[in-house]
């Protein structure tokens, strides 16, 4: 990064974050009246080594910092593409500049094909990060200037994933919570499907807790203010019979990247919307690592690396209490920095049947800081039976939650979800009267 006026160089950390602002600690310091104590903060969010890091500008002025002319707006985050301007209006402004491999804007056949028929949005060619079925780029709301996320999904002729991402569409457009991912828009361009989402910018969970090779734990408070928002986000969409079916730390993600930051799920690409009174379901969907042993993965041909497995269980099925159970092992790697059920060799069949023996150890060197109420909730999750694993509505009761809830609550509506607004009830909603079910479990939506 470099300011115009004096034309000097700044060269940004990766790992730290770099604030600019009248006060003297911080980075750089900029003495004018009309600059805030803490102006604006440069950090970065790694998807994975392959990408390039994402490099945020959060804006916490009163006056406002402008991005490319446009002000960011307080308590706001815009990413930065190569050659962005940031200005601080009478003061300063920044160049900014970031190395990587190959260009942003390299020609993207398929993306140049379908860009014309988006109008409302500008599509760029950078990645945010990448899935099983596509890939997320950043794009830009035409009328607004709104930077938001937008997720493609080839279907390529592949019917199934076709329903999948309508699913997806079709579940997210009813949902409005803060912490569930915002969607705005979904399109269907020849074998295409755009899912334009509320951009998320302080990376995914697994990503925060990846130490190299390992995970690491996080404190306790922080793990309890966590698992206290995916208990709000569950407990909404159980209410609303949708169960997510792949909860895992990849699929949640952070607003900022600060302890107490807001957490928001996304990827509802195999999440199910169940009928009051629907039958349960028994497609064996989600990622054996943090699947529930009624899922089924246990009882299917092992299959070294391959993460997912669509076929029929021969059980009786499950319900909504397979997102306990992923709760249960989100929560275990928090606190401990392990995840319970993993095993080396990926083997979905191998991992699953650790889940199935229930067998847990939470007295090891990794648990002892953690209180024996933390480590009860982690047990009643991770309850091989269904029956008796904890509901959400349970888990609220529970004493590692229940008796810190008004603590909770009040720094839940105070500091996590004020300023949330939920998506505006736009008209150009993806149609999906002709959406039908693949996987068996009955109807869409
Ligand atoms: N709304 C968003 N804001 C910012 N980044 C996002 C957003 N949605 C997705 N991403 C990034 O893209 C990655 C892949 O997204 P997502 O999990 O939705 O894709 P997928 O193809 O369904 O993945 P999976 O293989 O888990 O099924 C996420 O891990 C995240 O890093």
């Amino acid at each position: 990064m470099h300011t115009a006026a004096e034309k000097k160089i700044i060269s940004l950390l990766h790992d730290r974050e770099f604030t600019v602002g009248r006060r003297s600690s911080c980075d750089q310091v900029v003495a004018h009246s009309a600059v805030s104590s803490i102006h604006f903060t440069i950090y970065t969010v790694k998807f994975d080594d392959s990408s390039a890091p994402l490099v945020y500008c959060w804006d916490r002025s009163r006056n406002g910092t402008f991005h490319n002319r446009r002000i960011i707006g307080h308590d706001r985050r815009i990413l930065l593409s190569d050659g962005d301007e940031l200005e601080i209006r009478h003061a300063c402004s920044f160049e900014f500049h970031q190395q990587r491999a190959g260009p942003w804007t390299a020609g993207d056949p398929t993306l140049d094909e379908d860009r014309p028929h988006i109008k409302d949005y500008e599509i760029s060619s950078r990645a945010l990060g990448h899935g099983t079925f596509g890939r997320v780029l950043l794009a830009t709301e035409r009328k607004s200037g709104r930077q938001v996320a937008c997720k493609i999904i080839d279907t390529r002729g592949n019917s199934i994933r076709m329903i999948k991402a309508k699913t997806e569409i079709a579940i997210l457009q009813r949902l409005r919570h803060p912490n569930v991912v915002s969607v705005y828009d979904g399109l269907v361009i020849r074998n295409r499907i755009y899912i334009l989402e509320d951009l998320i910018t302080g990376g995914d969970l697994f990503s925060y807790l990846s130490d190299g090779e390992n995970m690491s734990s996080i404190p306790e408070a922080e793990a309890l203010l966590i698992t206290f928002q995916i208990l709000k986000a569950l407990e909404y969409l159980h209410r609303n019979n949708v169960i997510h079916r792949d909860l895992k730390l990849d699929n949640i993600l952070r607003v900022s990247q600060h302890p107490g930051a807001r957490v928001v799920l996304i990827d509802f690409g195999i999440s199910k919307y169940v009928r009051d009174g629907a039958r349960r379901m028994t497609t064996v969907v989600g990622t054996p690592e943090y699947a529930a042993p009624e899922v089924g993965f246990a009882g299917l041909a092992p299959a070294a690396g391959t993460q997912r497995k669509f076929a029929k269980t021969e059980k009786s099925g499950y319900d909504k209490k397979c997102d306990l159970w992923s709760l249960g092992v989100i929560l275990h790697i928090l606190l401990s920095g392990i995840s319970p059920f993993y095993d080396v060799s990926q083997n979905s069949k191998r991992m699953a049947l650790k889940a199935v023996s229930g067998k847990l150890d939470l007295s090891n060197q990794y648990w002892k800081d953690i209180s024996p109420a933390a480590k009860s909730l982690v047990r009643r999750l991770l309850c091989v039976d269904p029956e008796t694993r904890y509901s959400v509505e349970e888990c609220f009761e529970h004493s590692w939650i229940a008796n810190q809830l008004s603590v909770l609550e009040s720094i839940y509506q105070e500091k996590i979800v004020a300023g949330w607004q939920p998506p505006p009830d736009e008209q150009h909603r993806l149609s999906l009267a002709d959406s039908q079910s693949a996987d068996g479990d009955g109807g869409l939506v």
